[in-house]
């Protein structure tokens, strides 16, 4: 992998100064001696850095050239053996794909384990058979925190992990507080061609180590802040959410959407009224220039095609970089094998800020039969513990949850919050749902340090606007209804929501207790 010009160590030593804190040296096919000379070379370089140097499965190359450590594999040579050829101070690294792989290398003295591989690579593919991706990594992860070791469990995950995901996967793989452990991050990422293949080694891994920052800074601390601590101190919040996208002067809130053939007017519409600034698109191409001048993007999957598909995941995948806050709208989620197998790429692949679903989509999400679906629509009463549904959901996904229905449910798992307000002929018209998704879109764009308020600004602004314009004496029926519904958007003020938000706090357990 090293391109002409330049040698493994310059980039070794252009990638350290980037923010790399342990190189792995990896030769599968280099002769012995050859090794040793590219070993040596390299360690010089790290020890210049005071950064350690561990040599991938040769604890003959390790020991030669005196190597702080060795990543050995599960067909490697046993850990057991390897400490004690190498003494007690050596590291030993383990590669592990599986809980039972985690316990065995923590119960035998593993220093830290190399979780994966998370997601498919060009040398290695993850293996089907084994719990893979970032919900995979978070299990294993919390295997090994269960483990019984002598040492505490450091662990990277390891696999096709770039800057576009390298957030995602720390926020996702993050264990949940489990008997006798605390809630913890992976203490690192595992990268090979992110670095190595890039122009520059140095600026993509000051990328990597500013995406691993912002995942425990930023992204984390916003998913669980706290909405406020009464229904007036919340609504409160959720108005000033509202004025500071309404303010005079204020830059409208660009909002990219993928969005339904369905509803795409109506949501361009919507967005307008709200106080948003629309842009419907969904060639893939575009997304790496379009999502990053946005304040936020909209995936919804009402309607699919191949193309839309590929738009979906390139659009989240500069999401993913550039920090954008997405909100996702699982439409029919469990319609279709199609429908479930893309939510299920999507939420695990890249992540959401938000996803926007009705009840019976949750059910779905969550694997329960609890609420059945017609198409689009859920059917009948909702869950018997709405509020438990959606603390599940995000703490499942790691985002905010807005469910919507007769009364809406919105968590961050931290925290939940029932709005009552909305009109019963937002069920009579096509995509209200699709709408309020487009609604918490251009409001969590402006509520980045909480995204719980955001999504909640969006539910809260369009039922007040439906509430409005269901009592407008011009409104006979779903058809005058839809037409009100823009005018009331977009005539909307901060005192309606101080005056008219009907919002309470759920009290229940915390499913993320920090
Ligand atoms: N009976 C009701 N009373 C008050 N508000 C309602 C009622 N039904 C729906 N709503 C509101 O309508 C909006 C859409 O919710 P709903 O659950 O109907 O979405 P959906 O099924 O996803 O819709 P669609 O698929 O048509 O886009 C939400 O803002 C919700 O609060
Ligand atoms: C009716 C319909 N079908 C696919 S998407 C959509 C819009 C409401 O969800």
């Amino acid at each position: 992998m090293v391109p002409a010009g330049s040698t493994l160590a310059d980039i070794v030593s252009s990638a350290i100064l980037g923010g790399v804190t342990i190189v792995q040296l990896r030769e599968k096919t280099m002769s012995t001696q050859a090794f040793l000379t590219t070993a040596r070379a390299v360690h010089q370089v790290t020890q210049r850095h005071n950064v350690p140097l561990l040599i991938n499965d040769r604890i003959d190359v390790a020991l030669a050239v005196d190597a702080e450590g060795v990543h050995i594999g599960q067909d490697d040579m046993p850990l057991a053996t390897a400490r004690r050829l190498l003494g007690p101070d050596k590291i030993i690294g383990v590669s592990v794909g599986s809980p039972d792989e985690a316990r065995e290398a923590i119960e035998a003295s593993a220093d830290y384990l190399g979780i994966g591989p998370c997601f498919d690579t060009k040398t290695k593919s993850v293996r089907r058979d084994e719990l893979t991706g970032p919900r995979g990594v978070r299990a294993i992860w919390e295997a090994a925190l269960q483990a019984e070791g002598p040492v505490p469990a450091r662990a990277v995950a390891i696999g096709g992990i770039g800057p576009s995901n390298a957030a995602h996967v720390l926020g996702y793989s993050r264990s949940m507080v489990l008997p006798g452990t605390q809630a913890r991050a992976l203490d690192g990422l595992a990268v090979v061609s992110a670095i190595m293949a890039a122009a520059s080694p140095r600026a993509a891994a000051a990328q990597l180590a500013g995406q691993i920052r912002h995942a425990a800074d930023v992204a984390w601390p916003a998913l669980l802040r706290d909405p406020g601590s009464s229904s007036a101190e919340i609504v409160s919040a959720i108005a000033d959410v509202f004025s500071s996208v309404r303010a005079p002067g204020a830059a409208r809130p660009l909002v990219q959407h993928i969005t339904n053939m369905v509803v795409i007017n109506d949501s361009a519409n919507a967005c307008l009224a709200l106080g948003g600034s629309p842009i419907m698109e969904s060639l893939a191409a575009d997304q790496q220039h379009l999502v990053p001048l946005a304040s936020s993007l909209l995936v919804n999957i009402g309607t699919l095609d191949l193309a839309a598909m590929a738009g979906m995941r390139a659009a989240m995948r500069a999401a993913g970089e550039h920090h954008r806050p997405v909100v996702l709208d699982p439409v029919a989620v469990g319609a279709t094998p199609t429908r479930r197998a893309l939510v299920a790429e999507l939420l695990e692949h890249h992540g959401a800020c938000v996803v926007k679903a009705n009840a019976g989509e949750v059910a779905a999400l969550l694997g329960s039969a609890e609420v059945p679906m017609n198409g689009v629509d859920s059917v009948g009463g909702g869950f018997a513990d709405p509020a438990a549904a959606v603390r599940r959901l995000s703490a499942m996904h790691r985002c905010v949850v807005a469910m919507t229905g007769r009364v809406d449910y919105v968590s961050n798992c931290a925290a939940t919050v029932a709005v009552r307000n909305g009109h019963a002929l937002q069920a009579e018209i096509t995509g209200a749902g699709c709408m309020a998704g487009t609604a918490v879109a251009v409001f969590v764009g402006a509520a980045r340090a909480n995204p719980l308020l955001g999504a909640l600004a969006g539910i809260v602004a369009i039922n007040l606007a439906a509430e409005h314009a269901a009592r407008r004496p011009d409104v006979h029926g779903p058809g005058s209804f839809r037409q009100a519904l823009f005018d009331e958007m977009h005539a909307l003020t901060r005192q309606h929501i101080l005056d008219e938000a009907a919002i309470e706090l759920v009290p229940g357990p915390n499913a993320v207790p920090l």
